[in-house]
């Protein structure tokens, strides 16, 4: 089935000097049940792409073509329906409210329940989010946690209300690789044959093929290559994705042999779908910030 469906679709932005285009002509459908990588450049549209499906472009923001949501009853609502998760945990989180209230919060506004079935809820959600201590988390505020167990939180709050849709955009580029692989690799067991549609935003290749499906690449508001992940890893053709794919190659040749890094207990993904495209080739980086290192 469908979730959605784009045709000809394009997002310019509107300022005093005129109008900017941030996406064109994008013919793309989204399976349901699928995860889907949206991989592209800094600039390339990814988020503006993102927030249109979820339905959520800022005022300034035009949109001309067709995007139509055929898997969907009704207009999706964001946080019920499409559940969200940004690269600064702050857009998700609210500082000045316990963790344990904001996820129970979620759930109530979009499902309903008592509070303590909701605080039950939050608990088991932070638990499978594999947050140290769940209970304990619960009476904390956001800024006692590790930015890794912050996006943890917004994990929870934003599954916590069963979405069919998860839409992360870049969740970790703020975090140091292990920490973004480990979550990653969290997000994709948790998701696995659970029916959720997954959107993930990066620009990362590597977190990409941890846990794609399907991948778009967009480069400079256009979308230059869509398929099962699979497929375009081993034969891309547009030159943008040959040329991420040869700075990965680079990138191994120079790297020094013999960092086992998993073997040292540090957290690594313990299984990658693509042997070709190892995310490990990326992430030899000296674990100094590591997850569970909180703050508070
Ligand atoms: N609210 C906005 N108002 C005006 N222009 C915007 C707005 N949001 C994004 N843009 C512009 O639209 C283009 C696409 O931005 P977008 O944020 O979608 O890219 P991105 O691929 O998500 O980039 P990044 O990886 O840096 O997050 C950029 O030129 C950006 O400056
Ligand atoms: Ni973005």
């Amino acid at each position: 089935m469908k979730l959605f469906s784009l045709r000809g679709f394009g997002v310019s932005y509107r300022d005093r000097a005129g109008m900017h285009p941030a996406l064109q002509a994008i013919d793309l459908d989204i399976e349901a049940g699928r995860h889907l990588a949206l991989l592209g450049e800094s600039g390339s549209g990814k988020s503006t792409l993102a927030a249109a499906l979820a339905g959520l472009l800022p005022s300034n923001a035009v949109s001309t073509g067709r995007l139509t949501r055929p898997g969907f009853a009704s207009q999706p609502r964001p946080g019920r329906d499409i559940g969200m998760v940004f690269q600064d945990p702050g857009g998700s989180l609210d500082p000045l409210i316990r963790v344990g209230d904001q996820i129970a919060e979620a759930r109530r506004a979009c499902r309903g329940g008592s509070r303590a079935d909701a605080l039950a809820l939050a608990q088991d959600w932070l638990g499978r989010m594999a947050l140290p201590d769940p209970h304990a988390a619960l009476r904390k505020y956001p800024h006692q946690f590790s930015g890794g167990q912050k996006q943890r939180i917004a994990l929870a709050a934003a599954l916590v209300s069963e979405p069919s849709m998860l839409i992360a955009d870049e969740p970790t580029s703020a975090l140091d690789s292990i920490t973004q692989h480990a979550i990653v690799e969290l997000l994709r067991t948790l998701t696995a044959g659970s029916g959720l549609t997954l959107i993930f935003v990066t620009h990362d290749i590597a977190l990409a093929s941890q846990l794609a499906d399907d991948v778009a690449v967009l480069y400079q508001g256009r979308l230059v290559e869509a398929g099962p992940a699979e497929r375009l890893f081993r034969a891309p053709s547009h030159p943008y994705l040959k040329a991420l794919l040869a700075t990965r190659q680079e990138l191994k040749s120079l790297e020094p042999k013999g960092l086992d890094l998993e073997n040292q207990g540090l957290g690594r993904p313990r299984s990658h779908r693509f042997a070709e495209i190892d995310p490990r080739d990326f992430s030899v980086k000296v674990p100094a910030v590591g997850e569970g290192a909180g703050h508070g």
